[in-house]
């Protein structure tokens, strides 16, 4: 059921950031453009990979978890909380470093109540360095994280926890290879 996101990941051109071969692709990047097609099958893979049950709230992170999270939140109605880039000064505001593999930065996280269960939903995870602190915000407020996927996985990150992935891929020699589906 993965056809059009294998199908444009295989196209997709790789650049270098630093050293860092960065592959370019709409759900990672908005660029060229996000068909409602492949947002639908993106959507409705997740939403059957997913535990859902008992959740209250989907976590993304800004900026390119958001079209993902609200695309997940119009067809599963929970509603999205966006960890940010910026802080808003709110009482209960946690503030966590971010570092991947090429950028680093803090992320702030509002929204989420101790006791809360969450799903963490994400474009992609490479060193994992952005998951592992949405993660550590998410302790800080004492939810309960009940799952967490993400469109595409490429490496082999350690998060401490499990993690779902719609597809794994290989970049290398300036080309992306899917090698693995879990539909
Ligand atoms: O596993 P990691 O090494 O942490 O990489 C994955 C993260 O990198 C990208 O975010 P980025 O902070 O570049 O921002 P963007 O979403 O604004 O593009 C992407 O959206 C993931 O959140
Ligand atoms: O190679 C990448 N492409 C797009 N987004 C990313 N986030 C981490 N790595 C990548």
């Amino acid at each position: 059921m993965l056809e059009r996101l294998i199908r444009s990941l295989e196209a997709s051109p790789v650049m270098k950031r630093g050293e860092y071969d960065y592959f370019i692709h709409p759900i990672t990047d908005g660029v060229p453009l996000v068909e409602p097609a492949l947002l639908r099958e993106v959507g409705c893979a997740m939403v059957r990979v997913l535990d859902l049950s008992g959740v209250d709230k989907i976590v993304v992170c800004e900026a390119m978890g958001i079209h993902i999270g609200v695309a997940f939140s119009m067809m599963t109605d929970i509603p999205l909380v966006v960890v940010r880039k910026r802080s808003y000064n709110l009482p209960g505001e946690v503030a966590v470093h971010q570092t991947t593999g090429y950028s680093k930065g803090e992320l702030y996280l509002n929204g989420v109540s101790a006791g809360e269960r969450v799903v963490i939903i994400d474009d992609v995870c490479s060193t994992g360095g952005t998951l592992r602190a949405l993660i550590s915000a998410l302790g800080q407020v004492g939810a309960e994280i009940a799952d967490i996927c993400v469109v595409i996985s490429r490496g082999d990150a350690d998060i401490g926890r499990p993690l779902k992935t719609l597809v794994r891929v290989d970049v290398s020699g300036g080309r992306v290879r899917v090698v693995d589906t879990c539909i």
